[in-house]
């Protein structure tokens, strides 16, 4: 081959003929046609120039002159090196001077030229050396693509698809070739040093190392490692699958698989593709893949959620209904379909107010569906309690609450309603409203809400000048009831009262049992006169009722007070105070009567103080305001051998202690107590303190016996009965031989059977009982022979006289002689004379007390009194 000068910018001679010189035999036929190649050459598509062999240009294109913005005589003669940065020269001139050495070798390299207007373009260049016939050198035709469009949108795919995360890759499927860009490696978990470099694009063979003809120049290959061993080991053979099948079928896949990055994470990626041809006519598969663990992440806590949420609607007790905007029912929970007895299936799509049928609680009216507000954006007003009647005609009450549900700009799109089935809720707060204003076992009004209606009714009286009144009602002798026949039997005695009384009254009355036999009755506008009507008429009533049990009838009557209610009075308790104590009048009067309150009257005005003691009493008793005294017993008699010494005993007695300090006797508060069934706390308070007394108290200060008083009220309570004995217990063996517990006559013939327990409990526990007031009743001989007591307390009525009277006398002879036949001692009471006292020695009485020869003191003194009695008493004797 010729030696070509080496050098293409020092002058090289071109041959004569031109490389795109047609081979002409004809002159004007060869111009001719060398016009048409000019002009062909000119409008080439790409940019053309033909260099001498010394590169100088002989032609150039349009092309290159529009890049250059030159004209074809400012470019022609012009070294082309020149026209290239400095820095490109020698890379051009050696791949231009490499063809020289080669035949049909062709240079090809890229280059970036400068133009006109100082744009850069990217130009791949390539020129072939013309030879002639012999091979002589000709020209270097050139060519000079310029690739800068395709290099920009690559930049811009490039940049794309780094930012948004998408990695592109080609499988070339004959070779099982991967070819993918920098993301996906990053995909991978990899750097993407991690693959290797891409080949030089015209080296080796089409496949291997060789960028694919993707249309963008990015793409390197990849390791089977990478692609293959990244993907999660159970994804490998379905990927695998599912891009033989793209490739066989022809058609787009889109799948999901796991890689596996080298620290461990587990990623999710998405991968689409299609089958493409390369321009070499290879079969590729081409495409993107992209990372989707945290939208996976977001689903599988989203569809968590959902489920919790299905799981927890599902499951709740509430019922739940969601509308759409147009208030047409969306979904509802089982609660609801169970609630409103419609299937889902078959209530879907309706609207919500024919599915749902709510009505006011009270009135049944019809109620508005509440979503209706909410659809239209107005907070609910408040709505009077609601009831649901269901498909099936079953009534709910319900509680309700909507609230609409909101798209993400706002809008509303529907609307959540919770109904809440509180059917049992409202039965039972009624049932407890009831229990609280109600008495259990005649199912009238109690005490407390009697109380606030009567408020509530002087109030009205004393703004209004409105009239009512207020009846008290006792029943006489119901007592015999409950001691013949039991308490249970008492019961339905009162039950039965109470029914037969409220037939008699209107039902705007309010009829109330206020405890024990006592009822209240306020009637509401009503003069002095019409009340006193209607009492006689309960009255009446009571009289004609007969109760019978177990083939007994008993007869019971009412004792009514009656108070109109006015302005009189201050309080609402002054005027039950009032209409308590008319009550009390009526049954001094004679029971089974009626009793219209009197200012005038002092008895009334008498009771009407009672009551405000009772107030007194349970404020001391709260207070503590009581204090212990103390009245000998004297022995009238030396103690017969082998009997306890008498000579120390003594009866407990109280005095409480007033607002202003001052001592008050009990007869001012005993029969308030009594009234008003305070006496049984008030034994409590004597007998306890007593026994707290009586503990370790030294042998010289001892009492040999301490007389301690029971109301009839005590005697008649079982949970007194209780308390004592276990107070009795506590105190020892020791203590209880030197106690003795007095009953009054009349409290053991109230209450005979309980007198009898009570009696035996505290008897075998040491204590001795004796019967007070002896005498007193008509009966007291035929109770001793049931009951067993230790001693006889003659009542005062047949001391005080005793030497003046014969009867008297003979009485007390009476007593003693059957105390002495029966084995007990025998105390006189209220022994004030001397003659009276000798009297009573004769006539063999045991033992005295009375002011002649004690007036009570303070237990302590008493005690201390004892005390020294007993030393002076040893000295003597010592
Ligand atoms: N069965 C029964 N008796 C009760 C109840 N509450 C109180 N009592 C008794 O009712 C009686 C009421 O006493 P009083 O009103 O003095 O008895 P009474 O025989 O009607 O006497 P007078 O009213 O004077 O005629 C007492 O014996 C109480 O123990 C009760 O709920 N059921």
């Amino acid at each position: 081959m010729p030696a070509v000068p080496l050098r293409p910018d020092e002058d090289v001679t071109l041959s004569a003929r031109a490389p795109i010189a047609p081979v002409a035999t004809s002159p004007h036929v060869a111009d001719a046609t060398r016009q048409r190649l000019l002009r062909l050459f000119d409008a080439m598509p790409v940019m053309m120039l033909v260099l001498d062999l010394r590169g100088r240009i002989r032609q150039a294109n349009g092309r290159l002159q529009a890049l250059l913005q030159r004209p074809r005589a400012a470019l022609v003669g012009r070294r082309a090196l020149r026209l290239l940065p400095r820095a490109q020269r020698r890379g051009v001139l050696e791949a231009v001077l490499r063809t020289a050495h080669q035949a049909d070798a062709c240079a090809r390299q890229p280059l970036r030229v400068q133009d006109a207007i100082g744009g850069w373009h990217h130009l791949r260049f390539a020129t072939v050396l013309e030879r002639d016939e012999l091979q002589q050198p000709l020209h270097w035709l050139c060519t000079l693509e310029d690739e800068t469009p395709q290099r920009s949108a690559e930049d811009t795919l490039r940049l794309a698809t780094t930012h948004s995360g998408i990695g592109l890759w080609d499988w070339t499927i004959d070779a099982d070739v991967f070819h993918a860009d920098d993301q996906v490696c990053t995909l991978w978990g990899r750097p993407p040093a991690a693959r290797p470099a891409a080949a030089p694009a015209d080296a080796g063979s089409a496949v291997a190392g060789r960028a694919p003809d993707t249309g963008h120049g990015d793409l390197r290959p990849l390791t089977l490692n990478l692609w293959r061993e990244g993907v999660h080991v159970d994804d490998r053979a379905p990927l695998a699958l599912a891009l033989r099948q793209a490739q066989r079928e022809q058609q787009p896949v889109h799948t999901e698989f796991r890689v596996r990055w080298p620290d461990g994470q587990l990623r999710h990626l998405q991968l689409v593709g299609r089958p493409d041809a390369g321009r070499d006519g290879t079969a590729h598969l081409r495409g993107t893949v992209w990372d989707v663990t945290e939208s996976r992440r977001l689903a599988s806590e989203l569809a968590e959620q959902h489920e919790r949420l299905r799981v927890t609607l599902q499951s709740i007790g509430d019922a739940v209904l969601t509308t759409d905007a147009l208030g047409l029912l969306s979904w509802m929970n089982p609660a609801a379909e169970r609630l409103i007895a419609w299937p889902l299936a078959e209530a879907l799509g309706r609207p919500l107010q024919q599915v749902l049928s709510l009505h006011d609680e009270r009135t049944h009216a019809p109620l508005h569906n509440p979503v209706e507000a909410c659809l239209r954006g107005r907070p609910g007003r408040r709505r009077p309690p609601a009831v649901l009647i269901a498909r099936d005609g079953r009534e709910h009450g319900i509680e309700e609450t909507t609230a609409p549900i909101r798209g993400h700009t706002g809008q509303v799109l529907g609307a959540v309603l919770v109904l809440r089935d509180v059917t049992e809720q409202r039965r039972l707060s009624a049932e407890m409203r009831h229990r609280a204003t109600h008495d259990p076992l005649t199912d009238l009004v109690n005490r407390s809400e009697f109380e606030q209606r009567l408020a509530r009714s002087l109030d009205d009286a004393l703004e209004r000048g409105h009239r009512h009144a207020l009846l008290y009602l006792d029943l006489d002798q119901f007592k015999l009831v409950n001691d013949s026949c039991g308490h249970a039997a008492g019961d339905e005695l009162l039950r039965q009262v109470a029914r037969l009384l409220a037939d008699g009254v209107r039902s705007r009355d309010t009829l109330a049992r206020l405890g024990g036999d006592e009822f209240g009755l306020i009637l509401e506008h009503c003069t002095a006169e019409q009340a006193q009507q209607i009492a006689q008429n309960l009255c009446d009533r009571v009289e004609r009722y007969r109760y019978t049990h177990q083939g007994q009838r008993f007869a019971v009557g009412a004792s009514i007070g009656l108070v109109p209610i006015d302005s009189r009075w201050p309080t609402p308790s002054a005027v039950l105070q009032a209409a308590d104590a008319a009550c009390y009048a009526a049954k001094e009067a004679g029971r089974n009567r009626v009793q219209l309150w009197q200012d005038a009257d002092a008895t009334l005005h008498a009771r009407h103080g009672q009551t405000q003691w009772a107030a007194r009493l349970a404020r001391a008793l709260d207070e503590d305001r009581f204090v212990l005294y103390a009245q000998r017993i004297r022995s009238l008699h030396p103690a017969r051998p082998g009997q306890p010494p008498q000579d120390c005993c003594a009866e407990l007695l109280l005095r409480l202690v007033a607002e202003d300090g001052s001592l008050v006797a009990p007869g001012a508060f005993l029969p308030a107590a009594e009234r008003f069934h305070l006496a049984s706390r008030i034994d409590r308070w004597v007998m306890a303190r007593g026994l707290q007394a009586l503990a370790g108290l030294g042998p010289l200060r001892r009492p040999d016996c301490l007389n301690i008083n029971l109301s009839g009220q005590s005697i008649g309570d079982r949970s007194f009965h209780a308390w004592a004995v276990d107070q009795l217990a506590t105190a020892g063996p020791d203590i209880c031989a030197r106690l003795c517990l007095e009953i009054t006559e009349t409290a053991a013939v109230t209450h005979v059977a309980d007198a009898e327990t009570f009696i035996r409990q505290v008897r075998s526990a040491g204590v001795r009982v004796a019967l007070d007031d002896f005498g007193a009743g008509a009966s007291s001989f035929g109770y001793l022979k049931t009951m067993t007591v230790d001693c006889l307390k003659i009542d005062g009525q047949y001391i005080r006289q005793l030497t003046d009277s014969p009867l008297d006398e003979a009485a007390v002879r009476c007593f003693t002689e059957v105390a002495r036949v029966m084995g007990l001692r025998t105390v006189a009471e209220f022994v004030e004379r001397s003659e009276v006292l000798e009297r009573l020695q004769a006539l063999g009485v045991d033992a005295a007390q009375g002011w002649l020869l004690h007036r009570p003191e303070p237990l302590r003194d008493l005690l201390d009194r004892f005390e020294s009695e007993r030393r002076a008493a040893c000295q003597l004797s010592g």
